[in-house]
């Protein structure tokens, strides 16, 4: 009889959000420098076995193709511009002319063949704009996209020409499309690490902080990775993951992709695009309902609240994350990317941080608007 009365509690306790999460084919978008590795990337995920069944979605097949071609079971189902190719690993690899809505809905028709979607994107695309579109679209999600959730963008940065890119990448009065790729990644990964001295790795990962400074850096050779590390980690939806929980996961001994942490409370700004990394301390309820009109103000009007004038230099946010404690001891957790944000409580598996942070990423993020910002607890 007692064993009748615990289960039911522990069932109703944890079923209820793993359904509701089950239902969703996870999307990881790839984006990259050109030449960056991109491609490497995909080829090892499609020929390893990794033991996820991933649906790959690329421009063309290319040399992919070519190599899979002669080992696994071609199965091209020759519609139009659509092709399948179902791997020996259980990858499904499908090449769409169409990335758009319209291909992943084609995708999704085969939903139950894999269980996490990877799209890769053009070297010159900004993965923004598609992210936005699969995190909170609700015309979107009326179609079969509505079973996608976004899990994370990926950014493939090259080791050796990398920085000049960033360097070179300023249209006259607009951030770049290789800054806007690395200030929209969840995952940095800092590629063809053989090819570049220690000391230029060191600088390159940290420019690649300093613009980002919420995403985690694995340095990799020929995109030599943990598929474990870059699929599920539910980059919208779980709280940032800050340095001091990343410490945690490479205290097994992975020797192979070298970490690399943000520093404390930083400012950074490069050809145009700028970080704030800053530590919020515990708040109470009516500080948080301020700090979310902060960020309201902020994402939507692209000011300072107080500020009437147009700010001198253009703000926009591209990408925020932040993890917010309350005095109660509950945690909320932010997620933007551009203007849509929301602010959530947390699920209870956060372990017990002493104080929260925020970052964001964008333009014109100087040292009025972390003045701004800390006045929202001090103030
Ligand atoms: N030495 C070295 N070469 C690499 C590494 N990773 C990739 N390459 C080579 O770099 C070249 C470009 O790699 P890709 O994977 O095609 O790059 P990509 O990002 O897909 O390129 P685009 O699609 O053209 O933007 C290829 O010749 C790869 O074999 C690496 O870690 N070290």
């Amino acid at each position: 009889m007692d064993d009748d009365e615990e289960i039911p509690v522990l069932i109703e306790h944890e079923e209820k959000p793993q359904n509701e999460q089950s239902r969703k084919v996870p999307l990881t978008i790839i984006c990259g420098f050109l030449g960056a590795g991109k491609s490497t990337l995909l080829k090892r995920i499609l020929t390893e076995q990794h033991g996820f069944r991933i649906a790959v979605i690329m421009n063309e097949f290319g040399d992919t193709a070519d190599i899979e071609a002669k080992t696994i079971n071609v199965a091209a189902e020759g519609e139009e511009s659509e092709e399948f190719l179902e791997l020996a690993n259980g990858c499904l690899c499908c090449s769409i002319k169409d990335t758009g809505i319209a291909a992943i809905e084609k995708l999704m028709q085969r939903k139950g063949a894999f269980d996490h979607i990877l799209l890769e994107t053009t070297g010159l695309a900004d993965p923004g704009p598609i992210a936005a579109l699969f995190w909170h679209n609700e015309e979107f999600a009326t179609g079969l996209g509505r079973d996608i959730s976004l899990d994370g963008v990926i950014c493939v940065v090259d080791a050796v020409f990398g920085p000049q890119q960033m360097e070179e990448d300023h249209a006259s009065d607009t951030v770049g499309e290789s800054l806007r790729q690395i200030a929209g990644a969840d995952i940095l990964i800092l590629n063809k690490t053989d090819l570049a001295s220690p000391e230029s790795l060191t600088t390159t990962a940290g420019l690649l902080r300093g613009v980002n400074p919420a995403a985690p850096i694995y340095r990799t050779v020929r995109a030599e990775i943990d598929v474990g590390r870059l699929l599920g980690v539910r980059a919208y939806a779980a709280p940032p993951a800050f340095p001091p929980s990343h410490e945690h996961d490479h205290k097994h001994g992975d020797h192979e992709h070298e970490h690399d942490h943000a520093p404390e409370p930083t400012h950074y700004e490069l050809r145009g695009i700028s970080s704030l990394l800053v530590a919020v301390p515990v708040l109470s309820r009516a500080k948080l309902d301020a700090l979310d009109e902060w960020v309201r103000t902020v994402l939507w009007e692209q000011r300072l609240p107080g500020d009437v004038d147009a700010p001198a230099s253009p703000l926009t946010v591209l990408r925020c994350k932040g993890l917010f404690v309350l005095d109660s001891g509950a945690q909320y957790v932010l997620q933007g990317v551009r203007n849509m944000y929301d602010i959530a409580e947390a699920g209870d598996a956060l372990g017990v941080p002493d104080a929260g942070k925020l970052v964001l990423i964008g333009t014109g993020l100087d040292v009025r608007v972390r003045e701004s910002l800390e006045r929202v607890w001090t103030g």
